[in-house]
């Protein structure tokens, strides 16, 4: 095979990694791949931070693909790493850490930047955007200490910002520059009707503001109009619009305008360099929905591919608003115009508006307020420019639905034509998703995985399951399953029992015995299976590394320059002189570039080389601390009795006791304790997995705490007397935990979805508490130290040696 040519990706966002999928799909082999992201994340979905924000998806929910893919795919990926040079002479890119990158063709998919108004103040601590993790992070740190928010915009971003807010208990201010919302995709009177039902909700709004200035000291206090008013706010977001992020290109004398100038084929000025996404401008036009940047994305990687395209010729857009309780579609050209003619019914008792536009015999654009369920087809028409001649009305007044004159929402499916496209957002058909139903996808979890449709905003998930229902097999009516990935439609408990009925041994077993749909799995459904059979048969069972991350497969966590932490166990955070000095020894003669302890009371040595990373456990000498998988991390102590005035128990030596009895433990999700020597909780016990905190004359038990971005404290399981009682309490709730979560699954999370009382009916029982206390055992007997394994076994040592070609990082 020919050398491969390289490929180099800036921006880790929606348009750049689709366009890396479309290129993998089409020629898997043609490139090695390079992508660098400012962001410190895995590729995710950025439209669904509207959703995180109003509670109806969770932070990790919204990853489009995890560090595991990249790993599949041997890209090598640089995240929180932005680009800052092109070097177009030499084809090379260089990013802020030094990192050089050579390329033969080069993405530049850089995204938007929030448009900050240049307001006296902006800068104040409080006042942000809303465009990545980050700010909806801020949003919901600021909700829990704050109660008035300002958003500035009443465009799509800054409703969508508002709802949010006020989910997260917030007063919440719109402050907008027009005389009604959203004007660039509604009209006055389906504005007029969506701005009564957000104040119904508990929205404010302050329209026609025009605001001149931000005040407060460190942190903003509140907003000054330029009609002389003001509003109190201790947050503000401003959400009035984004610009294209062309500063590296334009650095690099490439032709910029308001974006990246690309012609049909997304290439840039410079031969080699493409552009793709919200920072390109095709034919004039920055587009800033996902549409769009998808198609440009197909078009550029079939040219990448070397497959024949007619080249892009740009988009006609649609938009929903997100906004649960009130439907909002707006297409095209919507406005009256002395060329146009509209057609409108607005029914106030209902709450319904419809409005379509017509330029000659065709369809042109189209507003829906209240009942969007004539979108889809509207939209259909308007793309295609069909002529609609003689049809107004019945467009107007609603879709026949075949003789009944049903309008019902399976009626108006049926009746659609197959190549109508029901997911806008990835330019998916009816037909599309048909033939996928035919084809064995029968839960929307698996349509997404084989046709991306409703993985982007979600909007298209009612018509899915609608076609679900229509064309699925005799499954009508059924409600719709979703499995634990796109490969299967079984649930963890399906899959769990059925490995245990069948006696089924490994992974591909279970793949093939229940019909898995990708005979080779995913990166989400590979490591539950390799988890679920190592639990399920702990003494027979052979862990299969390749089902595993890189972290675990290398027992290191991988670093974004492409070397590793190396974490020793440290007993209940005791450590001593000997190791100490073995620990300082080892950072010298590696030269480790940073000794860190970490927030486990562990030491953490930073930078170490993968090829050293066997020859730096051999000298250190000192078990893993497991720092890097699913499994039982750190067990945090205060110093309790032994020296603290304060202290009841021993609770060094009580978490040294547990730390020893659990090392080792493969668990759904990473697992921290802690032991703290009285209520003063020095340890955090309350914010661990499960903490023990010393009381007179015994210990209380608490479960199911998390520290992170979303911070839960713990649940109190029980007081008990004795260390025995501890131990005991532990390894079943832990053992518990092990055979009930679902892979990935932290203790908070299955605490809060199967309810504390159910774990306690459980371990209240002492006869159940002491089976899985001694089914913990089990687990534990056969589990070696993984360095020590591999220090021991030159054959395993062998993969630690360097690679000529490029390694992935991962995390
Ligand atoms: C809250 C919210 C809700 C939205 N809802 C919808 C919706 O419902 N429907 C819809 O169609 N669209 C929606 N959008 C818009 C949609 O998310 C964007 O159009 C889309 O994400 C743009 O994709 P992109 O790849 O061009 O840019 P992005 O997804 O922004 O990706 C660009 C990436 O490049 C990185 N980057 C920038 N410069 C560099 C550099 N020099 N080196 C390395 N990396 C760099 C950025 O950090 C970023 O991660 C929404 C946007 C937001 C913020
Ligand atoms: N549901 C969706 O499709 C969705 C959701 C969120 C974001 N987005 C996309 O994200 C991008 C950003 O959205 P956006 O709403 O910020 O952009 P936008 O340009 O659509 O809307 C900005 C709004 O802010 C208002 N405005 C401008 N200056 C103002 C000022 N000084 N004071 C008060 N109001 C002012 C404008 O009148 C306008 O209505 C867009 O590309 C949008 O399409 C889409
Ligand atoms: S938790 Fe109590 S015993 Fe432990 S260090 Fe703090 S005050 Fe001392
Ligand atoms: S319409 Fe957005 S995901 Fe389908």
């Amino acid at each position: 095979m020919g050398e491969k040519k390289k490929l180099v990706l800036v921006g880790n966002g929606m348009a750049g990694v689709r366009t890396i999928e479309h290129v993998l799909k089409l020629t898997p082999d043609a490139y090695e791949i390079t992508v660098f992201g400012a962001e410190p994340y895995p590729n995710y979905n950025r439209i669904m931070l509207s959703s995180v924000l109003a509670g109806g998806s969770d932070m990790k929910d919204i990853v489009i693909n995890d560090w595991g893919w990249y790993e599949e795919n041997r890209i090598k990926l640089y995240t929180g790493d932005a680009v800052v040079k092109i070097d177009a002479g030499k084809r090379k890119v260089v990013s802020k850490s030094g990192v050089t990158a050579e390329y033969d063709a080069l993405i530049l998919a850089t995204g938007s930047n929030p448009f900050i108004l240049p307001l006296p103040g902006a800068d104040k601590e409080g006042v942000i955007g809303f465009r990545d993790i980050k700010d909806c992070n801020l949003m919901m740190e600021a909700s829990k200490k704050y109660k008035k928010a300002a958003v500035i915009g009443g465009g799509l971003l800054g409703l969508e910002a508002a709802r949010g807010l006020l989910h997260l208990g917030m007063d919440v201010s719109v402050v907008h520059l027009n005389a009604y919302l959203m004007e660039r995709q509604l009209d006055e009177p389906a504005a007029k009707m969506l701005q009564r039902e957000l104040e119904a909700q508990g929205m404010q709004f302050l329209m026609e503001k025009q605001t001149a200035g931000i005040r407060g000291n460190r942190r903003v206090t509140g907003l000054d109009f330029a009609d002389g008013t003001s509003l109190e706010a201790d947050l503000v977001v401003m959400a009035v619009g984004i610009k294209p992020n062309v500063e590296l290109a334009k650095a690099s004398g490439l032709n910029v305008n308001r974006g990246i100038v690309v012609d049909d084929y997304l290439e840039t000025s410079v031969p080699g360099i493409y552009a793709v996404g919200e920072c390109a401008e095709h034919r004039g036009i920055a587009y800033g929905l996902v549409a769009p940047l998808y198609e440009q994305g197909s078009v550029l990687a079939k040219r990448l591919a070397g497959v024949e395209t007619a080249g892009y010729a740009g988009s006609v857009t649609s938009t929903k608003l997100k906004v649960s309780g009130v439907d909002v579609f707006s297409a095209g050209y919507f406005m009256e115009s002395p060329e146009t003619r509209s057609l409108k019914i607005q029914d106030e008792l209902d709450g319904t508006y419809k409005k379509i536009v017509l330029q000659g015999d065709r369809l042109v654009g189209a507003v829906l307020f209240g009942d969007t369920s004539d979108g889809t087809s509207l939209f259909s028409l308007i793309k295609s420019r069909e002529p609609v001649a003689g049809k107004e009305k019945e467009l107007l007044l609603g879709f026949p639905a075949g003789s009944s004159g049903a309008s019902s929402p399976a009626a108006k499916l049926a009746a659609m034509a197959n190549d109508e496209i029901i997911c806008g957002c990835n330019g998916v058909s009816k037909g599309a998703i048909i033939d996928a139903i035919h084809d064995g996808c029968n839960t929307v979890g698996a349509i997404k995985a084989c046709t991306k449709a409703s993985g982007s905003c979600g909007g298209c998930k009612p018509l899915v399951e609608g076609l679900l229902e229509l064309y699925g097999d005799g499954s009508v009516g059924e409600p719709v399953k979703e499995g634990i990935c796109g490969c299967t439609s079984l649930s963890r408990d399906e899959i769990v029992e059925s490995i245990k009925a069948m006696s089924l041994k490994n992974v591909k077993e279970v793949m093939n015995v229940l019909d898995w749909r990708e005979p080779e799995g995913c990166s989400k459904c590979r490591p539950a299976l390799n988890y679920y059979l190592g639990m399920l048969w702990p003494a027979e069972y052979r862990d299969e590394k390749e089902s595993r991350f890189a972290n675990e497969r290398f027992h290191a966590n991988i670093q974004k320059d492409g070397t590793y932490s190396v974490v020793p166990r440290i007993y209940g955070g005791v450590t001593s002189p000997g190791d100490l000095k073995r620990i300082a020894a080892v950072a010298e003669k590696y030269d480790v570039p940073m000794v860190k302890f970490t927030g486990g009371q562990r030491i953490d040595l930073l930078g170490v080389k993968k090829e050293d990373l066997p020859k730096v456990w051999e000298e250190l000498d000192m078990p893993s601390g497991h720092a890097y998988g699913k499994a039982l991390r750190t067990v945090k102590t205060c110093v309790g009795s032994t020296f603290c005035r304060f202290g009841t128990q021993d609770s060094i030596s009580m978490g040294i006791r547990m730390e020893k009895a659990f090392e080792r433990l493969n668990t759904p999700g990473k697992v921290k304790l802690a032991v703290s020597g009285c209520p003063r909780n020095c340890a955090e016990a309350t914010i661990k997995d499960f903490g023990v905190i010393a009381i007179d004359g015994g210990w209380e038990l608490h479960v199911g705490g998390n520290g992170g971005v979303k911070v839960r404290a713990t649940d109190l399981l029980c007081t008990v007397k004795t260390e025995d009682e501890v131990m005991e309490w532990s390894a079943a709730f832990l053992q518990y935990y092990r055979e009930q979560a679902s892979w990935n699954e932290r203790t908070a999370q299955w605490i809060e979805r199967v309810g504390l009382d159910s774990i306690k009916a459980v371990l209240n029982n002492a006869e159940e508490r002491r089976a899985l206390a001694g089914r913990i055992d089990e687990a534990l007997a056969g589990t070696t130290d993984p360095w020590k394994e591999i220090i021991h076994n030159e054959e395993l040592r062998k993969n630690f040696e360097p690679l000529s070609s490029a390694q992935p990082v991962n995390g």
